[in-house]
């Protein structure tokens, strides 16, 4: 077997499930509700952050049996770091922002320098409302602002490198279905 093979399998064999499957499939839907009941009415705007929000907005999404449109855009910090850099603005949404509820739509809030960045930028497009849905935040003291947090946070996760669900360790992993934290990070 090819070694980069092997090694990403003993990472998945070694690492420890925080939530399985099922755990992460009624928080998804617990979440899905919360959002129905404030933006149903609000026309919003969905952008889901590429890559690490795919797998979370392919669920999400579903959920929400209310008229919104869809749209997505690419900033990554991280590439395949476990440690975040500058932000780098990939694909911006093709969609007008002006007027609009916006809802984003990410897989993790770890340190929110991401989703702060594209709130401002969202903000400064001319959104008339910008909320953020997490599938997790991670509980530390490392925040962009003390009082960071998205509006809406489907689970949280102790400090450690997690992958699964969307979030990978070094590029793999995004499809493990769980969200597992890597032995000894
Ligand atoms: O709260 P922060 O510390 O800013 O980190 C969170 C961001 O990091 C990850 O993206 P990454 O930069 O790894 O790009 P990716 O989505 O392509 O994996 C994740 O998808 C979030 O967007
Ligand atoms: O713990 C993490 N795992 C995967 N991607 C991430 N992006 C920020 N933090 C993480």
């Amino acid at each position: 077997m090819d070694s980069i093979v092997q090694s990403m399998q003993q990472v998945f064999d070694e690492a420890d499930c925080l939530y399985t499957k099922s755990q992460v499939e009624r928080a998804i839907a617990q979440l899905a509700g919360n959002i129905t009941e404030t933006l149903a009415e609000s026309n919003p705007l969905v952008i889901s952050v590429m890559n690490g929000g795919l797998v979370f907005a392919g669920q999400l999404l579903p959920l929400l049996q209310f008229p919104l449109q869809q749209d997505y855009m690419h900033a990554s910090r991280y590439g395949e770091a476990v440690q975040g850099g500058t932000l780098d603005w990939r694909v911006r949404p093709e969609s007008m922002l002006t007027d609009r509820t916006v809802l984003i739509i990410d897989d993790i809030l770890d340190q929110g320098e991401t989703l702060a960045a594209i709130m401002e930028d969202c903000n400064n497009a001319g959104a008339k409302a910008v909320y953020t849905a997490v599938l997790v935040e991670k509980l530390h003291d490392r925040k962009a602002r003390p009082d960071m947090h998205a509006d809406y946070c489907a689970l949280t996760v102790e400090d450690r490198f997690i992958f699964g669900y969307g979030m990978d360790y070094k590029g793999y992993w995004r499809n493990a279905a769980g969200i597992y934290a890597v032995k000894g990070l």
